[in-house]
């Protein structure tokens, strides 16, 4: 049975990068998938926004969805405050099961919780069962039609309170365009567009950062 894509990422990094150093990690998997294979995670250029919102934020609750290899998960735990956690969400248990050994390798596992399983199920689970009061940060990095129904969600749980942030991945490719027109037309969010490119690609792509107004 030949590997998957994943797999062969997570391989690379458990043979070339330094077990415990998030940054070996990432720098690993972005030398991978720059060179060998594509794939989808958020890559340097867009997680420099990633980075800077997280520490502007600096967030004691994280919220991500769409874990994938567990890069990103690896890239925003690094920036946690002692005590801080993140929760990431992810609905393919192949994908799961890989981002759950790059966590550990990246030495972030006490940060970070991986919770499998579609995001419109989890979302309404986390007061209660995940012990969240409510989120400072959501990144949102799943499945792009998901991306503004999961926003609403989010509201009528009332995980959100003035001055969340959310962060949202591919506004331009694959694109998200409910999401656009629904968080770009709502008085409650205070929106600004960061532009970028396509992961490891020379396509455009962008990134949204909406501000939860209360
Ligand atoms: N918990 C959950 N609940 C629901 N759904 C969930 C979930 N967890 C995961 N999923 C499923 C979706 O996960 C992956 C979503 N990400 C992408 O699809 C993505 C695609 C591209 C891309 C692909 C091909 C191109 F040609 C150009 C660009 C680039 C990106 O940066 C992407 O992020
Ligand atoms: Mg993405």
């Amino acid at each position: 049975m030949n590997q998957s894509k994943e797999q062969r990422i997570l391989n690379f990094v458990l043979q070339n990068a330094v077990r415990g150093d998030p940054c070996s990690v990432m720098d690993t998997i972005d030398k991978y998938c720059s060179q060998k294979e594509w794939a989808m995670n958020v890559g340097n250029e867009k997680g420099l926004i990633l980075d800077k919102t997280v520490e502007e934020v600096n967030p004691s609750v994280a919220l991500e969805l769409g874990t994938y290899c567990g890069y990103s998960a690896v890239r925003i735990a690094r920036l946690l405050k002692a005590g801080a956690r993140l929760l990431t969400v992810e609905f393919n248990p192949e994908f799961a099961a890989i981002a759950k050994q790059m966590i550990e390798f990246a030495g972030v596992q006490d940060k970070v919780k991986l919770l499998e399983g579609p995001s419109e199920e989890i979302i309404p689970q986390l007061k209660k069962k995940y012990e969240v009061d409510t989120l400072d940060f959501v990144f949102l990095d799943h499945w792009k039609d998901r991306y503004a129904p999961d926003t609403i969600l989010l509201q009528e749980c009332n995980l959100l309170r003035k001055g969340s942030v959310l962060l949202a991945d591919n506004i331009i490719v694959p694109g998200a365009p409910e999401f656009l027109k629904y968080i770009r037309n709502n008085p409650r969010f205070q929106c600004t567009n960061y532009p970028s490119h396509l992961e490891y690609m020379k396509v455009e792509d962008a990134m949204e950062k909406a501000v939860f107004l209360g």
